[in-house]
């Protein structure tokens, strides 16, 4: 077990938001904001929170510190590399913004694992969720080889890092559902998740 105060949240918003059409974190799922929903889960576990942001973004976030990619328009992998560069803490919980039903306690579960680790994240069958993961410090060189290389899957890296993977149906185990993994990207999916909510589903 690891404590909190050792981990910073981090929430990933420098995305093009291409297949949605219009700013995904801004977008209300019951009542709030997709980034509110995903804030509030992060604050539940984490004092210190980053909100990650692309070159030009404007976004802010009350209480929030902002940063700003160093490799930037390189998409997610250059989020988590500044955030971990930017993290004053060995370790990173990284969420997209565009994951409304995180949950906190599907977080602690992951931080349960960190010890000894440079990566836990968490695995179905040959699929894993890099944007609701926990990354600490060992893994910013392997980052940042890889942007220079101008090498943008997430997953390049995992051979040169200690990565424990989590099967997710440990995780529903230990925090209930894996709802949390739902990620929205078009209007489509947006249009299910508000359904998903209206309907007490999540
Ligand atoms: N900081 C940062 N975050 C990014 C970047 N690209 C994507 N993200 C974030 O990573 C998460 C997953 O992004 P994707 O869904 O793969 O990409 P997207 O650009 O948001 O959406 P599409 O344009 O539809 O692919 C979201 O929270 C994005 O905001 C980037 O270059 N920098």
């Amino acid at each position: 077990m690891i404590q909190m105060n050792s981990v910073t949240g981090v929430v990933l918003a420098g995305g093009k938001s291409g297949r949605m059409g219009t700013d995904k974190a801004v977008l209300n799922i019951g009542g709030r904001s997709m980034l509110d929903r995903v804030m509030h889960e992060l604050f539940r576990l984490f004092d210190q929170v980053l909100l990650v942001t692309g070159e030009a973004d404007q976004r802010g976030y009350p209480g929030v510190r902002v940063i700003r990619d160093i490799y930037p328009g390189c998409g997610p992998l250059g989020g988590i590399h500044a955030g971990l560069k930017a993290a004053g803490t060995p370790y990173i919980f990284v969420t997209g913004c565009d994951m409304p039903f995180v949950r906190a306690e599907l977080m602690a579960c992951l931080l349960d694992h960190a010890p000894g680790y440079d990566l836990v994240i968490p695995r179905k069958g040959e699929y894993v969720e890099p944007l609701f993961a926990v990354y600490g410090k060992g893994c910013i060189g392997p980052a940042e080889n890889m942007l220079r290389e101008k090498k943008y899957n997430i997953r390049g890296f995992f051979p040169e890092v200690r990565v424990k993977y989590i099967d997710r149906k440990e995780m529903e185990q230990c925090a209930g559902s894996d709802r949390c993994f739902i990620n929205v990207n078009t209007p489509e999916e947006l249009a299910e998740a508000r359904r998903m909510s209206e309907d007490g589903e999540v």
